[in-house]
């Protein structure tokens, strides 16, 4: 089962309790950003920005990695716990928390135990440090193992039906590191400078673990991450030669910069002008332009039409899981439908900014079909059939015209992320 290569934070053990010590500030960030992902519902971005922003880069980055860990096998993790302790911990009781922590680091991270222990039962005192201790050595003596993948939330294994096993699967492994090249002519030139592999003209992909600011191209914006299905939306609306685009819920801009480059006349939107700054740092670094709108999507009017609109909706980001594992727990039937009414009232609004003929391409990077499949039907335009030939080998479109990827797709070459797309004309 591969694993992901750890961050070089400090794993030695200290040898005291005190609380200032590198690795036991590093763990008592990740009880942290737990307790924020899991108690309160926020993402783990979020919950690292708070828990985590005072640690050297190193052991924020291993932070990061234990929680990321804990979050992806955390069922397989409880089911540990429990088959090692007579009265079950609560759910989110401190023993379990920590107990998790240990354990992700010694059957995900490689820890040895003796590290673990000094890092992670200090976090606990008393009888319920007795109570980690206890069993976390009955687990190191079974030894207890991991199942081959993560065993999924049964909520989240319901709603993904038949996709969720091949979706459980690409869980358990560390998603590649892939590139959109700004120049698709340039592509054959960067994939062997950079050692990666191309799926498709454009694009590269990359092992995990890059240090990405320090490869070549970076610097001179000749590239930029984005993974190989958030690069499906903009490809499929083509040459822009000169017309109008409108990237709607536009920012950080990866969908913006590849308008811009494929020599669409761009319009920027996003409602978090923090968000869009960062558009603007990438168009500058890529040497692109766009006119940037901070505005809401929802109030906001043009002056005029557009013959394309990119609408990359905000959604529950579920299709992002393997970078981003909080989602398991925190996405809910509640927030699936706050968020499916705000994409309906988004396409609405879209659907009538398109000039006679135009192209509206509607993605959102999520798993859920309320937020996918079931929208388009809402809104009067038709479908324009995406074909296998605007894909990667490995990916159909769907009898009706739309694509749905998941992680579980491209299983021999690094998966992909999960999103729902689909082209509408006016
Ligand atoms: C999925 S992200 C977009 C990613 C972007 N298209 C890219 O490729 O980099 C969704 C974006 O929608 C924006 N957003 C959410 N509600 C909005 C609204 N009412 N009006 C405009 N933008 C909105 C968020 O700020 C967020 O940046």
């Amino acid at each position: 089962m591969a694993k992901p290569s750890l961050p070089s934070g400090d794993l030695s053990a200290p040898r005291s309790n005190n609380p200032d010590l590198p690795g036991l500030r590093a763990r008592k960030a990740v009880l942290t950003m737990l307790d924020g992902v899991l108690r309160r519902g926020e993402t783990l971005d979020m919950a690292e920005r708070g828990a985590a922003k005072a640690l050297a880069p190193a052991d924020r980055a291993l932070a990061r990695a234990i929680a990321s860990e804990t979050l992806r096998w955390l069922v397989d993790l409880d089911a540990l716990i429990d088959s090692a302790t007579r009265k079950p911990l609560q759910h989110e009781a401190k023993a379990r928390q920590v107990l998790r922590l240990m354990l992700a680091q010694w059957l995900r991270l490689d820890t040895p135990p003796h590290a673990v222990i000094a890092t992670g039962l200090p976090l606990l005192t008393g009888g319920l440090r007795r109570l980690a201790h206890g069993v976390f050595s009955t687990l190191t003596k079974r030894p207890a193992t991991l199942p081959e993948a993560p065993t999924l939330p049964d909520a989240v294994r319901m709603r993904w039906g038949n996709r969720a096993e091949a979706i459980a699967g690409a869980l358990a492994l560390p998603p590649p590191l892939d590139l959109t090249v700004r120049d698709w002519s340039q592509t054959e030139r960067w994939t062997e400078e950079l050692g990666g592999v191309s799926l498709m003209p454009g694009h590269i992909r990359l092992p995990r673990g890059e240090a990405i600011e320090a490869l070549p191209g970076f610097a001179d914006g000749a590239w930029w991450v984005q993974d190989i299905a958030a690069s499906l939306p903009a490809r499929l609306l083509g040459p822009g030669e000169s017309r109008k685009a409108l990237d709607l819920c536009s920012a950080p801009g990866g969908k913006t910069l590849q308008l811009a480059a494929q020599g669409w006349d761009v319009t920027s939107l996003d409602v978090k002008p923090k968000r869009l700054d960062r558009v603007e740092q990438n168009l500058k670094r890529t040497g692109l332009s766009a006119t940037l709108v901070s505005a809401d999507a929802l109030t906001w009017e043009p002056t005029g039409q557009f013959d394309a609109i990119l609408l990359d909706a905000p959604c529950t980001a579920t299709g992002t899981c393997r970078r981003h594992p909080d989602v398991l727990h925190r996405i809910g039937a509640e927030h699936i439908t706050a968020m499916a009414a705000l994409q309906a009232k988004l396409l609405e609004r879209a659907a009538h900014w398109l000039a006679p003929g135009g192209t509206l391409v509607y993605a959102v990077c999520s798993l859920e079909q309320e937020e996918g499949e079931a929208q388009p039907s809402t809104i009067g335009l038709t479908t324009d059939p995406i074909t296998a030939a605007e894909l990667p080998d490995g990916v159909d479109p769907a009898s009706e015209g739309w694509v749905r990827t998941h992680p579980g797709l491209l299983p021999n070459t690094g998966g992909m992320d999960g999103f729902f797309i689909v082209r509408l004309k006016a």
